[in-house]
């Protein structure tokens, strides 16, 4: 057990929509479980699922802030669940991953607030980077999305280049270049799948490791330092800890050309928090009105990001369904959630982030509803939510 006295180190995982943020978490609890750390974990997601908790195994201590963004939601609120975390569980670490539309200028209030009752201390913002959408929005220099983009990035202590397996060479340079024009303290990793090395990982999470007094074997650690424009390893994994399929394509065979990829996550339920304004605009979602007679319900995070959360009450057709997901609006640009299939024996966990799919099969434990979000700019829920009703197949077998 840590020494009361000495402050656990918070982590704070920001990082725009879908720049992999979850893939993080996981491989730093992974780093945690070898290291005999004791991590706790706060989770804030847009939508009203935890899906981001889908791969947290259960014995880490969770807590979630659904259905709005962390940012947003009363400072107080994460004030509060950090001190229930602390004064619950007493952990070596705190981990928070904030939604992809989360100011972390925003949350740092959050975290002072609560540095004051418990003691805490914020040790570092690690900003994961989606390098396409970096480039893509890097190089039109405008829009909100950028905005956020570009705040995520100035305020971080520790930056991830990711997704650089989507980027040329010619390109890798030039994000790395714009990541250091806008933050030039920062260290920046190039990663595939922020399959950082250990090195990387410890030092992130050492100061629960010195304070803890745990054993932290630095024998394992890789030679590598954080230094600027190291490249981590590709994932080369097929299986995560977990006993899931990873990569899994619904049909069984692992599209590369279809951009089918493995992701890891967890899941619970909760109810959605109200806001509190701290300078942003905030609207009502104009589509609200309809969102429980489907059985889905919006939300709004930023008066731009939207999120829309829509149950399904039968299973779905994976062709069909993975060809929706293909053909969803240009300005949705992350979904996720968990499926079944009419022809596939497993439950499925399915992400989208700019048009790449991954599917994940999966076991939830408990009473787990099949459950899509949507997250995006603008866009019309029914134009979403209507073509995936029709793919539900109701229980006498036909498609709606
Ligand atoms: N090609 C590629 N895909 C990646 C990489 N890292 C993550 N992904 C995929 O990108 C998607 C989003 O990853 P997450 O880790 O869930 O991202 P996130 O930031 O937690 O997403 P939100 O919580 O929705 O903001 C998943 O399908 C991942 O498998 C990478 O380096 N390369």
């Amino acid at each position: 057990m840590r020494e009361s006295r000495k402050p656990i180190p918070v982590i704070v995982l920001a990082g725009f929509l879908g720049s992999g943020k979850t893939t993080l978490l996981t491989r730093l609890l992974e780093r945690c479980k070898t290291s005999g750390l004791k991590p706790a974990v706060i989770v804030n997601e847009l939508g009203e699922v935890n899906l981001d908790g889908m791969l947290v195994e259960r014995d880490v201590p969770m807590a979630e802030m659904l259905g709005g963004c962390i940012c947003c939601t009363s400072r107080g609120d994460l004030g509060m669940e950090i001190m229930a975390l602390v004064q619950q569980h007493e952990p070596d670490v705190i981990l928070i991953e904030s939604t992809g539309a989360a100011s972390p200028l925003e949350m740092i209030d959050g975290i002072t607030e609560a540095a004051m009752m418990v003691r805490i201390s914020l040790e570092t913002i690690v900003t994961v980077v989606d390098g396409p959408e970096l480039l893509r929005l890097g190089r039109s220099g405008k829009g909100r999305t950028y905005k956020l983009q570009r705040d995520g990035i100035v305020c971080a202590t520790s930056l991830v280049l990711n997704k650089t397996d989507l980027l040329q060479p010619d390109e890798r340079v030039e994000a790395e270049q714009l990541l250091r024009e806008l933050n030039r303290y920062a260290p920046v990793v190039a990663a595939v799948r922020c399959d950082m090395d250990e090195r990387w990982l410890d030092d992130h999470l050492k100061s629960g490791a010195e304070e803890a007094d745990l054993k932290m074997d630095m024998k394992t650690a890789g030679s590598c330092s954080t230094g600027e424009g190291k490249h981590a390893p590709g994932c080369g994994c097929g299986h995560d800890d977990h006993g899931h399929e990873h990569g899994a394509h619904p049909h069984g065979e692992h599209s590369h050309e279809h951009g089918a990829r493995s992701h890891s996550e967890h899941d619970h339920e909760h109810g959605a928090r109200s806001y509190s304004g701290h300078g942003h605009e905030h609207g009502a979602h104009p589509h609200d009105e309809h969102s429980h007679e489907h059985g889905a319900h919006s939300h709004s995070g930023h008066d731009h990001v939207m999120a829309v959360t829509c149950y399904l009450d039968g299973p779905v057709d994976s062709e069909a369904f993975e060809a929706f997901l293909r053909k969803l609006p240009d300005n949705v640009y992350r979904a996720k959630g968990i499926v079944t299939f009419t022809d596939t024996a497993s439950r499925f966990l399915f992400q989208y982030a700019y048009r790449e799919v991954d599917f994940l099969a999966i076991r939830p434990q408990g009473d787990v509803k099949d459950v899509a979000v949507f997250i995006g700019e603008h866009f019309v829920r029914d134009e979403v939510v209507q073509p995936l009703e029709q793919l539900i197949v109701k229980s006498d077998g036909v498609p709606r």
